[in-house]
């Protein structure tokens, strides 16, 4: 039988509300099977900041283990290097050629997908869905609408829009806050809280 497959990819540095909450969301209302939660690897240059790629992954598995439809990958953390989406897609569709596939996107990425490695060949393999706030104020939205009408014009991209509350949280903001002993409770998950506390991780 296909399944229905999202692929959630993120540098998760770290893993916080705002990803699990959009996922879940997304998932329950495109009736996905699954969430694959994939982080990048360390880039050669490593981004500034960045936490090395298997503690990244540690915390994702933390994070997703209490929801039975949610998965994470390593494959792009094993693969090395700069990895491009759509190389893991392709992967995924090699691995899975019956089952069906979603992008999750958050709407700070929407601007920037026509720049993606080989976007013409990722748009081919898959569906994007597009998590945005109800009541978006209309100027945004018709830069959004024109942005979506856009890419299905010169890519014959394919852009599902979902409707999710906003969390307003990034983890540029909790590494800002730790960096100045501020709390970042409710932001991630107790259990990710307590893990950051104990390495001292984004402190410097
Ligand atoms: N608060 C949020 N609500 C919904 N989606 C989000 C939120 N934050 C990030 N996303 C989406 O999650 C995916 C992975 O994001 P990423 O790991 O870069 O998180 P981030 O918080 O934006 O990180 P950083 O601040 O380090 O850039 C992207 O598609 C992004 O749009
Ligand atoms: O393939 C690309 O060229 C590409 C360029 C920028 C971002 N992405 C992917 O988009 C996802 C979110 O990226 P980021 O940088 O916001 O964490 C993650 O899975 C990245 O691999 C992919």
């Amino acid at each position: 039988m296909t399944k229905r497959y999202g692929i959630m990819g993120g540098s998760f540095n770290p893993i916080h509300m705002g990803h699990l909450m959009m996922s879940e969301y997304v998932r329950v209302e495109l009736d996905l099977d699954e969430i694959i939660f994939i982080p990048t690897g360390n880039p050669p240059h490593k981004q500034k900041g960045l936490l090395d790629a298997r503690d990244r992954l540690d915390m994702v598995k933390m994070a997703i283990r209490d929801n039975p439809h949610f998965s994470v990958s390593d494959m792009e953390i094993r693969r090395r290097g700069i990895s491009y989406s759509v190389d893991t897609v392709q992967a995924l569709k090699k691995a899975y050629p019956q089952d069906e596939f979603y992008f999750l996107i958050g709407l700070d990425i929407l601007p920037d997908l026509r720049g993606w490695e080989r976007f013409d060949e990722l748009a081919k393999e898959l569906e994007f869905a597009l998590a945005i706030r109800p009541g978006f104020d209309s100027m945004n939205k018709e830069k959004m609408v024109w942005e979506i009408n856009t890419l299905k014009e010169q890519f014959q991209a394919e852009i599902v829009v979902v409707e999710t509350p906003l969390y307003e949280i990034s983890s540029t903001d909790i590494r800002r806050r730790i960096r100045e002993g501020k709390s970042i409770r409710y932001l991630v998950k107790e259990e990710i809280r307590q893990r950051i506390q104990e390495n001292g991780y984004y402190k410097g």
